[in-house]
């Protein structure tokens, strides 16, 4: 891996993009561990993601998404953090990420999002009446914050397994590439 600090990719990008498939395709292809921050909070919380929404609000769910956050990047080692699609809407998850490996934007457009997202119950910001009105919300305001990444990588049309390696190819080369 690059310069960019130490060995711990950082999956980003929109609800649906992705990150915890690939994630999975990453770790396994690296032979590392995979964390699912999602899978963390929960953990941490005791009970699944919409119950921590509708408990606390997605206020108090930022609040275990960073504290998750920072418990990870404080593990020894290589990993693969695969992370949920808010975690750079606080500034201070963007510098930890930075600071610790390399941060990978899944991009996809919201047709994609709005397929690999349909019927699933678990993404309590898309239990409304128009997902795709909310996707496409959520990408105007967020895009800006995904793009910071060190990579940037497309992925409509490819399977989980393609965009994984076209990460491994790209974490391998001196030059990360240019973020367009
Ligand atoms: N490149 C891909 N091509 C087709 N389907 C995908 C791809 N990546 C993920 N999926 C599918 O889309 C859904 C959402 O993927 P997921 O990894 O949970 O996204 P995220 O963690 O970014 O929200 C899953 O059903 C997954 O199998
Ligand atoms: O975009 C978001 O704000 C969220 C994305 C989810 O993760 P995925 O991006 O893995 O679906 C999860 O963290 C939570 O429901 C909030
Ligand atoms: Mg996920």
């Amino acid at each position: 891996m690059h310069e960019c600090g130490p060995d711990k990719p950082f999956l980003v990008g929109p609800m649906g993009s992705g990150k915890s498939t690939v994630g999975r395709a990453l770790a396994h292809r690296l032979g590392v561990e995979l964390v699912d921050l999602d899978a963390v909070i929960a953990e941490r919380a005791g009970c699944a993601i919409p119950e921590i929404f509708a408990a606390e609000g997605e206020a108090g769910f930022r609040d275990r998404e960073q504290a998750a956050l920072e418990e990870v990047v404080a593990r020894p080692g290589p990993l693969v953090v695969a992370t949920g699609g808010g975690v750079v809407l606080r500034e201070a998850n963007r510098r930890t990420m930075a600071a610790n490996g390399t941060v990978v934007y899944l991009r996809a457009d919201v047709e994609t999002l709005l397929e690999r997202t349909a019927g699933d119950a678990n993404r309590p910001l898309l239990q409304v009446d128009d997902p795709r009105a909310k996707l496409e919300a959520l990408q105007a305001e967020r895009e800006p914050l995904y793009r910071q990444a060190h990579l940037i990588v497309d992925t409509p049309g490819r399977t989980a397994q393609e965009v994984a390696e076209e990460i491994l190819a790209r974490l391998d080369s001196a030059d990360p590439g240019a973020v367009d």
